[in-house]
């Protein structure tokens, strides 16, 4: 007792040049991304496809963003559940979000900050943009990976072609007293998949199969992966979404970002017959996404350990 080494997450790098389908690298990275999602449903990925100075000035836009007053932050409203402003709320007071759906569409991004700075600001609709159209690469090598690895080649056009984008950006206040206190409740993501950046500021932690919670401790070039609910179904149950929270320590504030890649509106997710067999049985009925979400919301779906299994488990 005592002695054990930290636990934390399998790092995989897609800095590499030849990382393209076919090259023996793309196998080699292939093969750790599958056993990362099995095992933990979460990896760091270490991507260099961003320049430095939009990794910094990131945070100076959420900064700018979030600095808004709160009747401003409020015009940022969506018809789907947790797409618009997130804050004020009892459960998590340091927790603050807002949404930018489409944010790889400059068109959308300039749309969203027109709504905020009716006189416009450039360099934030930019930068924003910029850094969603370079992460979006990283999120479609990765499910290209996942869908080449369990055979399913002749579908990943198609899984490509149903979904869309969503930024959200968080703010987590720093603390005046030296305790831990929660900054977001454990939940597992209810899309595809989920990249997230953060400053330098930790609180990530990510829950294993075995009900430990890693302290993610990502470094300024890598990025945290996370399989979400919606992929976990359509691959049949054979990559993990994992639980993670945010445990906020310190007085300094916590900016972090996640691309979600969402399944569109309409677009039912259901998991391929070639996952299906004997040792696989279906584990769950085809489902509308945005209709799960909605369920997600409700008191029900609060209340269950596993919204994904309640709403359309077999
Ligand atoms: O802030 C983070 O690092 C995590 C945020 C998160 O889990 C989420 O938005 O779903
Ligand atoms: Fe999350």
């Amino acid at each position: 007792m005592g002695s054990e080494t930290p636990l934390h997450l399998p790092i995989i790098d897609f800095s590499k040049q030849n990382l393209k389908p076919g090259e023996p690298e793309w196998d080699l990275t292939k093969a750790d991304v599958k056993i990362a999602l099995q095992d933990y449903g979460c990896f760091e990925a270490s991507f260099d496809k961003i320049p430095i100075d939009l990794r910094k000035s990131i945070f100076g836009a959420l900064e700018e963003l979030f600095d808004l007053p709160l009747h401003t932050k409020l015009r940022n409203v969506s018809k789907k559940p947790f797409h618009g402003y997130v804050g004020q709320y009892p459960t998590v007071p340091l927790y603050e979000s807002m949404g930018i759906d489409d944010s790889d569409v400059a068109a959308k991004v300039d749309a969203f900050t027109k709504n905020l700075w009716p006189q416009g600001n450039k360099s934030f609709s930019t930068t924003i943009h910029s850094f969603s159209e370079k992460l979006s690469e990283l999120d479609i090598t990765i499910r290209r990976m996942i869908m080449e690895s369990f055979g399913l080649v002749k579908y990943i056009d198609e899984h490509l072609d149903s979904t869309n984008y969503l930024l959200r950006v968080m703010k987590y206040k720093g603390l005046e007293t030296e305790e831990t206190k929660l900054g977001l409740n454990a939940h597992t993501d209810k899309n595809i998949v989920t990249i997230l950046y953060q400053n330098n500021v930790e609180g990530l932690e990510v829950q294993t199969k075995d009900n430990n919670w890693i302290k993610v401790k990502p470094s300024q070039d890598s990025f945290i992966v996370m399989i979400g609910d919606s992929l976990h179904a359509l691959m049949n149950g054979r990559i993990h979404s994992p639980y993670h929270r945010v445990m906020m320590t310190g007085t300094e504030t916590r900016y972090s970002l996640g691309l979600f890649s969402i399944p569109k509106a309409g677009h039912i997710v259901n998991s391929p017959n070639e996952l299906v067999d004997e040792e696989h049985p279906r584990l769950f009925k085809p489902f509308d996404h945005v209709e799960f979400l909605q369920f997600y919301y409700t008191e029900a779906g609060q209340r269950s350990q596993s919204a994904l299994k309640t709403y359309c488990g077999m």
